[in-house]
C-alpha cells in the first residue's frame, strides 16, 4: 500500500517567490489499484507522482510504501513519461532492456525479458528498429514495455498519452486496460482528460490548485474487465464525467 500522509511541498528557487505545489495531501492507494489524478494545470499532480517515486522530497509529511518511508529514488516504481524519453541511439530492444541492465540482469535474460514485453505491447518484429522509425503511439508502447519489463509493483504514468493524436490515444487506452487487467500493478496515472480518468481509474483523485490539494476522491464503480466501448455507453460513465466536469468548472471559475 502507498500511504501519503500530510504531504506538503514548496519549491524554492533563488530570487523567486516560493511555490506551494502541495498542501496537506493525504491519500492511500491499495496494492494493484489504478488511480487517476486530474486537476487544473499547476495543481501539483506531477509533484505528487514524483514524490511517490522518491524524485521529489516533500518539505513536510511522509510517503510510505508497504510501511517503508520513501527517502529517495527506489526500486518499487517505474515511470512512463509523456515525451516517451527513449534513448534515440539505442534499438527498441535495447531501450526496453536498459532498465534491466541497470538492475544487473545478465544479457541473455534481459533480452528474453525485453522480447516478452515488446510482444505484450504488440511490437514484435520492431526489436531492431530505432525510436525515430516509429510513430508516436509505437514509441509510447516502447515506453510502456520498458516500464513494465522491470516488473516493479508500481507504475507512475505522467500524462503518457498526452502527446498522441486522439485516435492513437484511444487505442492506447484500450491496450493499457487490457495489459493492466492481465498483469495488475499499482498505477498512478496523471491526466488532463476527464474521459480518460474515468475510463481507466478505480478511483479518480481530483486536485485543486493554489495550493495544490486533494478536493475529492471519486470511486469509479464500473466492473472489470472493462470493455471501453460498453463503458462509454454506460450511464455511470456519463454521470461520473459530468460530475468531474462540474467540479473542474467550479475550480476554473474560482481561479480564472
Ligand atoms: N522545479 C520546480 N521549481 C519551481 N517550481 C516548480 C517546479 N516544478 C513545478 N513547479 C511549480 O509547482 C506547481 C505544481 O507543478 P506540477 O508540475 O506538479 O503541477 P501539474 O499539476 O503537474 O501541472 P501540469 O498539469 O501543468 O503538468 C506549479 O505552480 C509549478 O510551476
Amino acid at each position: 500500500m502507498i500511504s501519503i500522509k500530510d504531504v506538503s511541498h514548496r519549491y524554492t528557487a533563488k530570487g523567486r517567490e516560493e511555490t506551494v505545489a502541495l498542501s496537506n495531501v493525504n491519500l492511500e492507494i491499495e496494492d494493484n489499484e489504478f488511480v487517476t489524478i486530474i486537476g487544473p494545470s499547476g495543481c501539483g499532480k506531477t509533484t505528487l507522482m514524483r514524490a511517490v517515486g522518491g524524485l521529489v522530497q516533500p518539505t513536510e509529511g511522509e510517503i510510505t510504501i508497504d510501511g517503508q518511508r520513501v527517502t529517495g529514488p527506489h526500486q518499487q516504481a517505474a515511470v512512463v513519461f509523456q515525451n516517451f524519453a527513449l534513448l534515440p541511439w539505442a534499438s527498441i530492444l535495447d531501450n526496453v532492456a536498459f532498465g534491466l541492465e541497470l538492475q544487473g540482469m545478465g544479457k541473455a535474460d534481459r533480452i528474453a525479458k525485453a522480447e516478452q514485453y515488446i510482444k505484450r505491447v504488440g511490437l514484435s518484429g520492431f526489436e531492431r528498429k530505432y525510436p525515430r522509425e516509429l510513430s508516436g503511439g509505437m514509441q509510447q508502447r516502447v515506453g510502456l514495455a520498458r516500464a513494465l519489463a522491470v516488473e516493479t509493483p508500481i507504475l507512475l504514468m505522467d500524462e503518457p498519452f498526452g502527446a498522441l493524436d486522439q485516435q492513437t490515444r484511444r487505442y492506447m487506452q484500450e491496450e493499457l486496460i487490457q495489459i493492466w487487467e492481465g498483469d495488475r500493478r499499482t498505477v498512478i496515472f496523471v491526466t488532463h482528460d476527464m474521459e480518460e480518468a474515468v475510463l481507466l481509474g478505480d478511483k479518480v483523485v481530483l486536485m485543486s490548485a493554489r495550493p495544490g490539494k486533494i478536493e475529492e476522491v471519486i470511486d469509479v464503480d464500473i466492473a472489470r474487465p472493462r470493455d471501453p466501448e460498453a463503458v462509454e455507453r454506460s450511464e455511470v460513465f456519463a454521470e461520473k464525467k459530468e460530475y468531474l466536469w462540474r467540479r473542474l468548472r467550479e475550480m476554473y471559475q474560482v481561479t480564472a
